[in-house]
C-alpha cells in the first residue's frame, strides 16, 4: 500500500496591496532573483515589484516571457539565469508564466517564488508544471521535489484582471473536488505521488463549497473591479484550496479531457485552461452517472459565469465524431489521470460523454 502524501508551499500570503510586501517576504530567500513576466503583466506590476525589491536592496534581473510553457522557452530563460548568476526565481503572471518560472528555478537548482497576477488557475501552489510544445499542444507534467517557497497574491491586482480569467479560475477550482472525489473512490494516486489525505479531501470539498456559495457574487464584483470579502474568498478557493486540493487530492477525467482537447486544431486554442476544464468536468460528471439534476446545478453555475457548456461555446459546433475520438484517445492514453476515474473508460466513451454534455446543456 502506498503512503498518503500531502505537499504545499512553505508560505501563502494574500490580500489587497500584498505585492508591496514582496521585498520583505523574499529577503531571506536570496539577493539576486531572476524575475519572469510577460509585457502585459509587467506593465501592471513592474513598478511595485521593482520598488518593493529595491527597498530591501535586492538586485533583480527581469526577463520577458514569450508566452508558451515549452522546453525551448525554459532553456532560453534558464540560460539567462545562469549568465546572471540568479540565486532564486520570481514568476509574476498567469499559469504559463508561473509554470515556466518553476521549471527555470528547477533547472537552476534554486527556490521559486510565485506571484499570480490573475486567479485563472490553480498553478501557483503546486510542485509541478504543465509543459506544452511550441504550438500549444499538451506534452507532459514536469514534477519537482519542492513546492514554491512563497506564493504571494495581491487581490487588488487579481481582481483587476479580465473577469473571464477569474471565471476560468473558478472552473479550474470546481474540478478539484470532482476529481479528488473520483481519486478517493478509485483508490488512485494524487499528483503528489501518494494517496489522498483527509486534509486534502477536506480542502478540496471546502473549495467547491466556497465557490458555490460566493463564486457568482465574486464574479459580479470583479466585473466592477471591486475587492469584496466574496472576492477574497474565491481568490483563496481558486488559488490555495484548489492548488492544495488537486495536487494532494488527485486529478481524474476533467483534466485528462482538457489535455485531450489540446490536440484539436482551430478556435478551441483561444479558450483558457479553465474553460476547457469546465467542459471536462461536466463530461466527467456524465461519465460518473450523476443524476441529471446534479449535473444541471453545475451547468447553470457555469452559465452564470459565462463558461462554456455547449459545443458551440467550445467553438466545436462542427466537430466530427472522429475528432472527438481523438480527444478521447489522448484523454485515455497510458499515464493520463483518467485512470483515477476508471481504467475502463474508452476513447469512444469520452466522445459520447462530450456529446451528452452538449445535449444536457441545450435543455
Ligand atoms: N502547474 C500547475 O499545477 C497548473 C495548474 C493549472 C493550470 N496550469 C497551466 O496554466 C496554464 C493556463 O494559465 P492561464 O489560464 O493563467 O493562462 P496564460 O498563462 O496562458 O495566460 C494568462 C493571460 O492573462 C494575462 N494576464 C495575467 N494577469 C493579468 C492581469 N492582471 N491583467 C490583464 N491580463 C493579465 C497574461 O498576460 C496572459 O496573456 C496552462 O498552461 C495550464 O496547463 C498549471
Ligand atoms: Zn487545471
Amino acid at each position: 500500500m502506498s503512503n498518503i502524501i500531502f505537499t504545499s508551499p512553505a508560505k501563502y500570503v494574500q490580500g489587497k496591496g500584498a505585492l508591496e510586501t514582496l521585498g520583505q517576504n523574499v529577503e531571506s530567500i536570496g539577493r539576486k532573483p531572476l524575475v519572469l513576466s510577460d509585457d502585459v503583466v509587467w506593465e501592471i506590476t513592474g513598478e511595485t515589484v521593482g520598488k518593493s525589491l529595491e527597498e530591501k536592496d535586492i538586485d533583480f534581473h527581469y526577463v520577458l516571457f514569450n508566452g508558451e510553457a515549452s522546453l525551448n522557452e525554459i532553456e532560453r530563460i534558464a540560460e539567462e539565469g545562469r549568465n546572471e548568476a540568479a540565486d532564486f526565481v520570481i514568476g509574476v503572471g498567469g499559469g504559463k508564466t508561473l509554470d515556466t518560472a518553476k521549471a527555470v528555478a528547477d533547472e537552476l537548482g534554486k527556490s521559486i517564488v510565485i506571484v499570480p497576477s490573475t486567479a485563472s488557475t490553480d498553478a501557483p501552489t503546486s510542485a509541478l508544471s504543465v509543459i506544452y510544445n511550441d504550438d500549444g499542444v499538451f506534452e507532459s507534467y514536469k514534477f519537482y521535489n519542492k513546492n514554491p517557497e512563497l506564493v504571494l497574491v495581491d487581490t487588488k491586482i487579481v481582481a483587476g484582471a479580465p473577469p473571464r480569467l477569474f471565471a476560468s479560475g473558478i472552473a479550474d477550482a470546481m474540478a478539484t473536488w470532482v476529481e479528488a472525489r473520483a481519486t478517493i473512490k478509485s483508490n488512485g494516486e494524487a499528483m503528489a505521488g501518494g494517496k489522498t489525505s483527509i486534509a486534502a479531501a477536506a480542502i478540496a470539498k471546502a473549495c467547491e463549497e466556497t465557490l458555490f456559495s460566493y463564486g457568482h457574487s465574486a464574479y459580479k464584483a470583479v466585473e466592477k473591479g471591486l475587492v469584496t470579502k466574496q472576492v477574497e474568498a474565491v481568490v483563496e478557493a481558486n488559488t490555495l484550496l484548489s492548488g492544495l486540493g488537486f495536487e494532494s487530492g488527485g486529478l481524474a477525467a476533467a483534466h485528462a479531457i482538457h489535455n485531450g482537447f489540446t490536440v484539436l486544431d482551430g478556435d478551441i486554442h483561444h479558450l483558457t485552461h479553465g474553460e476547457k476544464v469546465a467542459y471536462g468536468t461536466l463530461t466527467q460528471l456524465v461519465l460518473e452517472l450523476h443524476p441529471e439534476a446534479e449535473i444541471e446545478k453545475y451547468i447553470s453555475f457555469y452559465q452564470s459565469l459565462g463558461l462554456p457548456v455547449t459545443l458551440e461555446d467550445m467553438h466545436l459546433e462542427n466537430v466530427s465524431y472522429e475528432d472527438l475520438v481523438k480527444v478521447g484517445k489522448a484523454a485515455t492514453q497510458e499515464g493520463e489521470t483518467m485512470g483515477n476515474l476508471s481504467s475502463e473508460v474508452t476513447a469512444e466513451d469520452v466522445a459520447d460523454a462530450i456529446l451528452a454534455v452538449n445535449q444536457l446543456s441545450q435543455k
